[in-house]
Formats: structure tokens, C-alpha cells, sequence
């Protein structure tokens, strides 16, 4: 097998492979390294945890190392957490070129920040809201010669005009920021290389391979399961009552049969999140929570934290479902069954990584099933269900949602939910828009929408009973049906 140095990379990089501990390229950097230094764009589909950030920082290295200049390679990341660890890649395997890069993450010090971008890094690698922010108050810096410009999924979409509302929220952790990427977009040089590189885009990519003009190389690992085979994936049925007190079950008896162990959760609220984690520190488990409605220097703590192994659970909201490498992660558990594949296939990614074992526990509510044959669908795998002995949940079960309902309270006292508007507000007025003529908007948007399905529904009870008429015509006498005379005259429409 061919190793680094055949690839094309020069020596002083294969070196510094050596010492990270990197001894032979994974497939997808086999497969996309050479075609990125002949100078082609990149579009790669390889599994989780399967070394797509090395596929990509090594190749612009060697190239800024032939002709350094800056602002060289700007790379767009959907989360703070994860634009802080690619830095790291690039910096560990950049340092003996004295590489500069620098970091544009929201929640951080924005003086700071356009002093360091002034200063001319080599790579920037940055979230899209705070990036456009700057591209729009400053002018001490440009992104107009950058060579490689390393996208988010979202962005290269917006690009190509193949972006649904699905792709927007999913991409932003529910923040639409076409408007920011439109700004960058609008800043970087028409003459790059765009690399793209991701764990579900199989089908998009597909798609936007035959949309690019530039004949983009196309790589994807072929594979049979779309998720990693050392990953033991498990479904666990519970209904949503008891479901605090499976969560608890599971993970003393993950610590009673592990020494060395460190789990994540996953929620699908900030506010379950963060309930989930003072309830859990109650039955000490050495617990830390990441969602966005902390401050962005208590998120990075929190992540520290766990990284070192001094808190051994992780709950958090999908900012950590996408990219996160913790490699001591053997388990991760999803509170709540993801709405979509995607998010599914990225969240248990954060385990299992680069040929490790790793198991994934799903707890699904019976309205939750058809969620779970959808991801099966999606990963070309049917999960397992996870053996549990009932009779010891339902001795902790009282104790369970004693504690979870006091955890409750507590915060409702901290008015949580006051602070995620008031949080919601702020965000607002910094990027411009009023708040009251935001909700107005929203509500009069919501109206539309009711109205609209509401004009939907009635025509497709109206085509229903036309059909039925129409079949007891064929077969038996009519039987009077006065409402079936709802016409589908534009009057009925919505406004
Ligand atoms: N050639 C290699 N040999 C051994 N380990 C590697 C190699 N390349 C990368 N790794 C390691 O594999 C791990 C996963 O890499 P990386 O974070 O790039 O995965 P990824 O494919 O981007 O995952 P995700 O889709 O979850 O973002 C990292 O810890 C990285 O150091």
C-alpha cells in the first residue's frame, strides 16, 4: 500500500505524519490526496471518524509550503468547537513552516479577532455568521486571493442553488446563515479549489458532481452500511415516561462494568440537555453538558472537561453531533431518536472512530419507529435491540422522576427559558434585524402556513370523496354525500 511519500507529500510533512502517529493514509486520503495536488477540486463521501480532515490539511500544506502567502486556505466549519480542532490539525502539522492560522468563531472577542486577520494568517478557519460579520465592518483584510477554500456542505449547495430548508437548519444547528455564506461567497476568488469533504452527502454530492462546471474529482468509499462496521448499534423501545430512568440504568451499569469510560449523550434541546445534566450529577455521575445556550468559554471548558477525562459523560445538543474526534468515546447514547439520517449517521460517528470499537444505544418512544426505519433505510443496516432487565429500571423509576422534576424546577427558577429569548433577541440585534418585527413576521408566516395546509387538507378530502363516489358509482347506487360538493374553485384557497 502506498505510503505518505508516494502521494505526492514532501518529506517534512511525511515526518510530521510519522510523529502524530499517522503511518499509512487512510483510503480517502490515498484516494484524494494526489488529485488535490495536481490542483483539481475535491468532492470526498467517506464514513465517520475515517481521517477526512488529515485528507484535505495535508495537500494545502504542501502547496502553502511551495508558495506561502496569506490569506492562503479559508476553511468553513458549522460549529466553534470543530473550526478549534481543525486549527489544531493544521498547526500540529503545519509547525515547521511557522504556519499562522487563525480562528473566527462567534462568542469570542471581535477586536481581537480583526486585529489577527489583519496580521495576514495563512489559514482562517471559521464558523459563517461571525466571518460575515467581519467581511462586513472591516476592510483591513481580504479573502479575495485565498487558493482553497474548504466549505461547509451548506455552502457549496448555496453555490450550486441545491439548498432545502432541511439542509439550512441542519447545517446551521437551526440558524439560517444564507445570508452569511452568500457575504463569503461574494468575497472569495472565482479561481480556487474548493474542497468538499463529508460523512452523508453521498447522494448531494452525486448531484452536484454532475452540476459543477469544473469537473470536480469525485471520491466516495464504497461500502455496503453507510455507518462504521466496529460500531455496535442498539435500539432500546421505552415509553417516553420511563425514559430518565432507562438513561440512568444504562450508564451505572456502563460504570459498574467499565473502568476506563466515557459516554455522550445526545438531546434534542438545550433545556433537556442541560435538566439531563444536573439530574445526572444528582446520582454523581461526573457529568458535562455543551448546548448553545452556554457562553462560548464555559462551552470550551465543559469540552476540556471531558476531553481530559475528568468528566466521564458528555450530554450536549447536535453542536457536538458533527465532526467531534474524542477518540476514548465507547458509547453513545441518543436521548431522543434523531428526526434525521443524517443527523443519526454524525451523532453516533462521534464513536467507533479510526478503526476502534464503539456502540451506539438509540432509546425510541413507540412514536418514534418510523424515525428508526427511516435510518435504517438511510444506513443499509437494521439496529438491534439493546437487553435491558426492566425489573431494575423500575426499582430506580420513583427516584428517577423525583429527581428529574426537582432538576425541573431548579430551572425554571434560573428562568431558563427567559434567558433562551432574551439570548434570541440579542443575536437578533446583531445582525440587524428587530425583534418585534421578527415575530410579527414569524407569526404572520406561521398563519400562512396553517392556512395553506388547512387548504390542502380540504382538497384532499375533497379528491377523496370524488374518488369514493366515484368507485360506488361503478359498484352500487350512490349514497347521498352532500359535503362531497366541495368545489376546488381559487375562492377556497388560502389568502
Ligand atoms: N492515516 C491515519 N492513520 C491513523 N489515524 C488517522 C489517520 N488519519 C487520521 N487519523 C485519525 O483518525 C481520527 C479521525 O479523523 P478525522 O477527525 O479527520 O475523521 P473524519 O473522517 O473527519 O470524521 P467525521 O466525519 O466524524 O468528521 C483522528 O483522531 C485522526 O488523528
Amino acid at each position: 500500500m502506498a505510503g505518505f511519500a508516494e502521494l505526492g507529500l514532501s518529506s517534512w510533512l511525511v515526518e510530521q505524519c510519522r510523529q502524530m502517529g499517522l503511518k499509512q493514509p487512510t483510503p480517502v486520503q490515498l484516494g484524494c490526496i494526489p488529485a488535490i495536488l495536481e490542483g483539481r477540486d475535491c468532492l470526498g463521501c467517506a464514513k465517520t471518524g475515517s481521517g477526512k480532515t488529515a485528507a484535505f490539511v495535508l495537500p494545502i500544506l504542501q502547496k502553502l509550503s511551495e508558495d506561502p502567502y496569506g490569506i492562503f486556505c479559508l476553511v468553513l466549519t458549522p460549529t466553534r468547537e470543530l473550526a478549534y480542532q481543525i486549527a489544531e490539525q493544521f498547526r500540529v502539522l503545519g509547525k515547521p513552516l511557522g504556519l499562522k492560522d487563525c480562528i473566527i468563531v462567534g462568542g469570542m472577542d471581535m477586536v481581537a479577532q480583526a486585529l489577527e486577520l489583519s496580521r495576514k494568517p495563512h489559514v482562517v478557519i471559521a464558523t459563517p455568521g461571525r466571518l460575515a460579520d467581519h467581511l462586513r465592518s472591516s476592510n483591513t483584510f481580504s479573502i479575495k486571493k485565498i487558493r482553497f477554500l474548504v466549505p461547509t456542505p451548506c455552502l457549496l449547495r448555496l453555490m450550486l442553488q441545491v439548498m432545502d430548508e432541511a439542509d439550512r437548519l441542519l447545517e446551521q444547528g437551526c440558524t439560517d446563515f444564507t445570508v452569511d455564506l452568500e457575504v463569503i461567497l461574494a468575497a472569495v476568488p472565482a479561481r480556487r479549489q474548493t474542497l468538499l469533504f463529508s460523512a452523508t452527502l453521498t447522494d448531494t454530492l452525486r448531484e452536484l458532481q454532475g452540476l459543477a462546471t469544473n469537473q470536480p474529482f469525485f471520491w466516495e468509499a464504497q461500502a455496503p452500511v453507510r455507518t462504521v462496521e466496529q460500531l455496535d448499534q442498539r435500539y432500546l423501545l421505552v415509553p417516553e415516561k420511563v425514559k430518565d430512568a432507562y438513561l440512568v440504568h444504562l450508564i451505572q451499569n456502563f460504570q459498574d462494568e467499565h473502568e476506563d469510560w466515557s459516554i455522550i449523550i445526545f438531546t434534542n434541546t438545550c433545556k433537556t440537555c442541560q435538566i439531563l445534566c444536573m439530574m445526572l450529577r444528582k446520582f454523581n455521575f461526573p457529568t458535562v453538558a455543551l448546548h448553545s445556550m452556554m457562553k462560548q468559554k464555559e462551552r470550551f471548558a465543559a469540552l476540556a472537561k471531558f476531553k481530559s477525562s475528568i468528566y466521564r459523560i458528555l450530554i450536549a445538543t447536535d453542536v457536538a453531533s458533527r465532526g467531534l474526534d474524542i477518540p476514548t468515546v465507547q458509547v453513545v447514547i441518543n436521548h431522543n431518536t434523531p428526526g434525521l439520517p443524517k443527523i443519526y449517521i454524525h451523532r453516533v460517528g462521534r464513536t467507533a472512530r479510526a478503526g476502534r470499537q464503539g456502540q451506539a444505544i438509540t432509546l425510541v418512544t413507540q412514536y418514534d419507529i418510523h424515525l428508526v426505519h427511516a435510518i435504517e433505510e438511510q444506513i443499509k443496516k437494521k439496529l438491534e435491540e439493546f437487553p435491558v432487565e426492566e425489573a431494575q429500571v423500575l426499582q430506580i423509576l420513583t427516584q428517577v422522576n423525583v429527581v428529574r422534576r426537582e432538576c425541573e424546577i431548579k430551572l425554571e427558577a434560573a428562568n431558563f427559558d427567559e434567558k433562551k429569548e432574551i439570548n434570541k433577541r440579542k443575536q437578533m440585534i446583531l445582525e440587524g434585524k428587530d425583534p418585534d418585527l421578527e415575530a410579527k413576521r414569524k407569526a404572520e408566516l406561521a398563519k400562512i402556513k396553517q392556512k395553506n395546509r388547512r387548504f390542502k387538507e380540504k382538497v384532499e378530502q375533497t379528491l377523496q370523496r370524488q374518488k369514493a363516489s366515484r368507485t360506488d358509482r361503478r359498484g352500487r347506487p350512490p349514497r347521498a354525500r352532500p359535503e362531497a360538493s366541495l368545489s376546488l374553485a381559487p375562492a377556497q384557497g388560502p389568502a
